[in-house]
């Protein structure tokens, strides 16, 4: 690991990680791991290569040789994924790529597999990592911690409608449903189970808006010197 800081945000589906992860990236200059990212690059290489979710050791080879490149326009801090050579931005984010990543990251081995590559990460002058481990078993070392929770029927009306606003029909009990599923998984499987790591700050965000949140972290990273 390289010798820069790292913030960590994880917690489950819908709580604003990805937001605030890419806020926090544009504010403080620092460059962004999105981790979920990996774990739905390799349900979508299972799918591509006609390889079944419980097939462990085949999981195992495509994670450890995963052909993916993150781009990010020098401008727009918007990034663009390529898998084996073709854009997958978009087609990684639908709810059955979620579901999928789920289930895939549930297995010990593929998340050995993927351990360095986000580590790799971590490079001048800081790093914002996005996901479920990241403080607890990715960057146990990182200065600031946070963990975003939110009520499930919050995260489920916001996956709601950013679903409506991109035109996708969706059903918000079929979306609750999944959500709970995700939750469950993610927060049960025995190897690195979602949870707040224990030096980590705590936010509900159930009722506080994106730029409440924001403020919150930037407050914390001052408290500690990172910004
Ligand atoms: N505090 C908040 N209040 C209201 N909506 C939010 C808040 N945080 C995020 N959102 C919205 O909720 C949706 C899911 O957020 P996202 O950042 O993708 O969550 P995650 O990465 O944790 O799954 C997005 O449409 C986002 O704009
Ligand atoms: N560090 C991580 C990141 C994601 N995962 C798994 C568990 C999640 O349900 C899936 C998808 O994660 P992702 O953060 O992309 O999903 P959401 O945007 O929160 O819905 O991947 C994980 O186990 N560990």
């Amino acid at each position: 690991m390289g010798n820069f800081p790292v913030i960590t945000v994880d917690g489950p589906s819908g709580s604003g990680k990805g937001t605030i992860c890419s806020l926090l990236a544009r504010e403080l200059g620092w460059n962004l791991l999105d981790s979920g990212a990996l774990y739905r690059l390799v349900g979508l290489a299972a799918r591509h290569h006609g390889v079944v979710l419980d097939d462990e050791d085949a999981l195992v080879v495509l994670a450890a040789h995963l052909d993916v490149q993150f781009e990010t326009s020098a401008t727009q801090n918007e990034v663009t994924i390529i898998l084996e050579g073709e854009e997958v931005t978009q087609t990684i984010r639908t709810e059955e790529c979620g579901a999928d990543a789920s289930v895939i990251a549930a297995i010990g081995s593929v998340r050995e597999a993927l351990l360095e590559r986000q580590r790799a990460f971590v490079s001048e002058p800081g790093l914002i990592a996005d996901g479920r481990d990241m403080g607890t078993v990715v960057f146990p070392q990182a200065p600031l911690k946070v963990y975003l929770t939110a009520s499930a029927e919050e995260r489920a009306n916001r996956r709601y409608n950013q679903l409506i606003n991109k035109g996708v029909g969706a059903s918000l009990q079929t979306i609750l449903a999944d959500i709970q599923v995700r939750d469950a998984r993610d927060m049960n499987r025995a190897v690195a189970p979602l949870k707040p790591a224990d030096d980590a700050i705590t936010l509900d965000t159930t009722q506080l808006s994106i730029e409440a949140v924001l403020a919150a972290v930037l407050d914390q990273a001052r408290h500690k010197g990172l910004r």
